[in-house]
Parts: C-alpha cells; sequence; structure tokens
C-alpha cells in the first residue's frame, strides 16, 4: 500500500522530500508526496530536489514519477538498494551536501558491507544549506561517534553561489552484516575543549580569507571564547584558497566548530556574498556559533533535524540534549516524517532549566537479505 505524505506540513519545505525518501527506500515502502513544498515560493521540485530524488531512486532501483521541476506531486515506488558508485549532478548551484543527505542513509546498510562512492557535484558552499566543511567538521564528526557512521569526504573542487561547478567524492562504508546504527546518548554538554574553523576562498584574493578568520577570531574573543581568556580556549582557525586551475567561479565562506566535552558539537558558518565584507562574514559565521553556544545544548539548530533520521533507524533509545532555544520547525518535521514512516517513538520534553531533550525508540534497522527480497 502506498504511504501518502503531505509535503506542506509544518516546514513544508525541501527536506520533507529528503527524508520522506530516504526512508520509503529503506523500508522499501512506495510513497506519494503530494503538495511539494508547499511552504516555498514558489512551490513544487527545483534543480536540486529532483536531482536528488533522481539518486535515491537510482541508488534503490525505484521506479519515480513527477520528477519534474515544478511538481508538486512525486510517487516513488521504490525497489532494490545496490551499493554502487553514483553521480549527481544539479548542473546549477544546487547545494552537493543535500544531495549526500537524501542519498548517505542508503548506502549505510547493506548486507554485504561493501563500500559504494558518490561523486556530488554542484555548490559545496551555499547558504540556506550545511556547507561541506559542516558536513566534514560538525555532522560527520558527531554521526560516527554517536551513530557509527563510516563515511569519508573528499572535496576535489569548491562550487559557489551562482555558477556551481564543485565536486565532492563520498565513500560509504556500511557495517557488517546489514549493520545496525548504535543508538545515541548525547546528555552532558561539558566544556568547549576546542574551537576550530576554515576560511575558504575561491578565485578572490587571498587576503579576504584572512580578514574572515580574524573578523571570527576577534567576535570569539570579545564573548569570552579565547585562549587567553578566563577559561581558555583553543581557537584554531585555517585560512584556505583554493588553487585557480581548481575553481569554476568565485566566492568565500566560513564554518566554524565548537568541540564540546561531553561529545557534542556546535557549528556555525556564514557565506561570503557582495556588498558584505569578509570582517562581516567572518562575524557573522562567530556570532552564529555564539549563539549555538550560548543556547546550551550538545547539538545546534542544524545538527537537530540532520539526526533524526539516524535516531529512528538507530538500534535502541537515543537520547540528544538540544539548547534553550527549542526545536527548530525542521526539527519537528523531521520527527513528523520518521513518525509516518517507520514505527520509531519519538518524545520531546522541556526540562526546568529550558534544555528541550528529544529521545527515540528506534527500529534498529538493518539491511534486508536476499532471501527478505526474494520473499516479498
Ligand atoms: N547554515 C546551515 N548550517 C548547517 N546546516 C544547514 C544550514 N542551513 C540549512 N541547513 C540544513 O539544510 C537543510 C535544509 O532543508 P530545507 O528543507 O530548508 O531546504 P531545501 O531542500 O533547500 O528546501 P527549501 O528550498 O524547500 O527550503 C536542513 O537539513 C538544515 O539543517
Amino acid at each position: 500500500m502506498t504511504t501518502l505524505i503531505d509535503g506542506s506540513v509544518l516546514e513544508g519545505g525541501g527536506q520533507i522530500l529528503r527524508n520522506s525518501i530516504s526512508l520509503a527506500a529503506l523500508l522499501g515502502k512506495p510513497i506519494s508526496i503530494h503538495k511539494v513544498r508547499n511552504g516555498r515560493k514558489p512551490p513544487g521540485l527545483k534543480n536540486q530536489h529532483r536531482t536528488g530524488i533522481e539518486l535515491a531512486a537510482e541508488i534503490a532501483s525505484a521506479r519515480l514519477t513527477g520528477a519534474t521541476n515544478g511538481s508538486t506531486e512525486v510517487e516513488f515506488a521504490p525497489g532494490r538498494i545496490t551499493p554502487g558508485n553514483y553521480t549527481a549532478d544539479p548542473v546549477t548551484a544546487g547545494a552537493a551536501t543535500l544531495l549526500l543527505q537524501i542519498s548517505l542513509p542508503l548506502l549505510l546498510f547493506t548486507p554485504s558491507a561493501t563500500p559504494s562512492t558518490l561523486t556530488l557535484k554542484g555548490g559545496t558552499n551555499a547558504t540556506s544549506a550545511p556547507q561541506i566543511d559542516y558536513i566534514q567538521r560538525v555532522f560527520l564528526p558527531f554521526a560516527t561517534r554517536h551513530f557509527g557512521l563510516k563515511v569519508d569526504v573528499d572535496v576535489r573542487r569548491r562550487g559557489y553561489f551562482p555558477r556551481g561547478g564543485g565536486e565532492v567524492h563520498v565513500t560509504v562504508f556500511p557495517g557488517a552484516d546489514g549493520a545496525r546504527l548504535t543508538s545515541a546518548s548525547v546528555m552532558e554538554r561539558g566544556t568547549v575543549t576546542r574551537i576550530g574553523g576554515i576560511a575558504h576562498i575561491a578565485g578572490l584574493p587571498g587576503h579576504l580569507g584572512r580578514t574572515m578568520a580574524e573578523g571570527a577570531t576577534r567576535r570569539l574573543a570579545q564573548r569570552g571564547f579565547a585562549p587567553d581568556a578566563a577559561v581558555p580556549v583553543p581557537v584554531e582557525i585555517e585560512s584556505r584558497r583554493e588553487k585557480n586551475e581548481n575553481t569554476v567561479g568565485a566566492g568565500s565562506g566560513i564554518v566554524l566548530w565548537a568541540e564540546l566535552a561531553g561529545g557534542g558539537v556546535i557549528g556555525g558558518s556564514a557565506v561570503g556574498r557582495k556588498g558584505a565584507d569578509a570582517v562581516t562574514v567572518g562575524e557573522e559565521a562567530a556570532n552564529e556559533l555564539i549563539n549555538g553556544l550560548e543556547a546550551d545544548g550538545c547539538v545546534d539548530e542544524w545538527l537537530q533535524d540532520q539526526i533524526i533520521i539516524f535516531m529512528a533507524l538507530a538500534e535502541g533509545t537515543s537520547e540528544v540534549r538540544c539548547g534553550k532555544d527549542g526545536l527548530t520547525l525542521h526539527t519537528r518535521t523531521a520527527i513528523w516524517v520518521a513518525e509516518q514512516l517507520t514505527d520509531a517513538k519519538f518524545d520531546v520534553t522541556v526540562e526546568d532549566s529550558g534544555h528541550t531533550i528529544i529521545r527515540c525508540t528506534g527500529i534498529g534497522y538493518t539491511a534486508p537479505t536476499d532471501s527478505d527480497l526474494s520473499n516479498k
């Protein structure tokens, strides 16, 4: 029976599509999503979403209908997930990291533990999506440590708005025997052990990268995050200019991350743009990081929604302490999607301290074996 997903619920954006298609592919459930991106103007699929669901359909041998730009109705009837080498290219600066968001869960589970590779093109450092450095420094360290993911990300070329042209090679290593993810328990924040950062720049003068890094460092120090502060915190922000031959268009950005003693990570980022000087861009990223740290959770506002699918798939009960700023609409939407498609049970509580705790009894997903599939 086909599960109907209303794409206008809560956030009503592209993430409903990615999470529901990933889960449908893993669980072998046909789904029909209507009112796709109803909360956005204009609604319907954009290049980036279409490319992502086409990639998922290829990996999961799915029958896909309605996958055209502007479409508000998509049907996805999954077949067998096959490990392999896949490439996806939104042609525009559509975020390569959102192509990873939809395809990664599919390749984490195979009965044979065969690694897969993804060559993802497009924008590596775009707005309204994780920058690739956020994936490398915030999402993956957290997901590796707490859910047991094994994933390598190699940025071959950065792609910026509007030209895109970036390229990222990802290797996904599933665990043995169909690989269950471990549950995550991240309840103690602990001290900030280190702040790291990367200010990246391509096709523009290298001093702009250093200026972004200085802007961020100064702002962090004003809020007491510095090696010589009362509670010293090492701060190391690298400035990296891409080689000209490795660059399609010009662009810049900065990603910061704070490592927490309790196993959490908080990120903050900004992308360079016309009219914003490099100091301001660095300060914006620092402000986002400071807000995340002051919310006092173990994950930031972005990681919150990105881990929901893994909590639903993991074996046993996961629990994660989020900040005093509560759950984002994206997170509530991701929980809603997981509840529509899986038997995972979520429980969200707000403590007297103001922190929000997400608990989830996951389904302990494991890849179907050949005999499971032949019995279908
Ligand atoms: N600054 C950021 N840092 C890290 N992750 C981010 C950042 N901004 C957005 N994200 C992540 O990117 C995803 C964006 O999902 P969302 O549905 O808003 O985007 P979308 O697919 O581009 O669709 P739409 O155009 O409909 O908004 C979410 O998982 C969110 O956590």
